[in-house]
């Protein structure tokens, strides 16, 4: 009897993305996939192309050549169909005005076809987690900056996708908060969800995620585990930090 292993899904692909914002490129040939139930860094230096690379993803920019899939379509074909598995935390978070907590909860329900019901048993763990309960129905424009990184977390938890975009999940993140995304990050991997993740962090991401795309200069210079990237660097025992330093050219202004 032949017994079929499990493929693990893939979730995201990039094949040979190259793009920017005019004829100019910023990234180049950029390859790499997520498959389901990952935590994947995506680290690189102040303006190696990180959000440039998430950019395209999110469908925001059109590469000059190259593909994107999300679950094996090429979003170019299903743009708004593709966005529906992923939900993408910026670093600045974006609210608006004249919503309150609840108002950008049912919102995004609105967004991703959720009935509210459904968003609201969802949101009340988060809004525990995130003690953010009692501001329910205030103005998330006055919360302080990681309240309101919060209200993004929360907004983007809820919808529970196939692919949660972060783009520096602790900037601005009390060390509760960072504990809490943490865990929830953790909890979303093991319902087989995945996350990419930008971040500067490399001790904190060391600490969970499976892989890391080092991107530089618009280039993939590495993508693989902290046991890989050792192996490619001869760092035998190295941190991320060191790994990522040798591979950057030991450049200092990791930030
Ligand atoms: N809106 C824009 N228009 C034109 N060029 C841009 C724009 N945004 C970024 N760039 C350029 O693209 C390159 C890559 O920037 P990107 O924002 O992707 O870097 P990053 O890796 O996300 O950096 P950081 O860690 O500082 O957030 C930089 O040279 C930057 O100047």
């Amino acid at each position: 009897m032949i017994i079929l292993k499990d493929v693990e899904a893939m979730i995201l692909e990039l094949k040979d993305v190259t793009g920017g914002y005019s004829k100019t490129p910023v990234i180049h040939n950029i390859d790499f996939n997520i498959k389901e139930g990952e935590i994947v860094g995506l680290i690189g230096l102040n303006g190696a192309g990180k959000s440039t690379t998430i950019k395209h993803i999110l469908g925001l920019l059109q590469p000059h050549s190259g593909r994107i899939e999300v679950l094996g379509k090429s979003i170019t074909n299903i743009k708004d169909q593709a966005r529906t598995h992923m939900t993408y935390i910026p670093e600045s978070p974006i609210l608006y005005e004249e919503l309150t907590l609840r108002e950008h909860i049912h919102m995004t329900a609105m967004a991703y076809g959720i009935d509210e019901q459904t968003i609201m048993k969802r949101a009340d763990g988060l809004l525990d987690l995130f003690r953010l309960k009692k501001e329910l129905d205030k103005f998330p424009t006055h919360f302080s900056k990681g309240m309101k990184q919060k209200v993004m977390l929360i907004c983007a938890f809820v919808v529970q996708p196939e692919l949660y975009i972060i783009d520096e999940p602790f900037l601005g993140l009390d060390p509760i908060g960072i504990e809490s995304l943490i865990n929830l990050m953790v909890e979303e991997r093991s319902n087989n969800r995945s996350i990419l993740m930008s971040t500067h962090i490399l001790s904190t991401a060391e600490r969970y995620c499976d892989r890391y795309i080092i991107i530089h200069d618009g280039r993939k210079i590495a993508d693989g585990t902290i046991d890989d990237l050792r192996e490619q660097t001869g760092l035998k025992n190295g941190t991320l930090d060191s790994v990522y330093l040798k591979l950057t050219g030991g450049d200092s202004h990791v930030s």
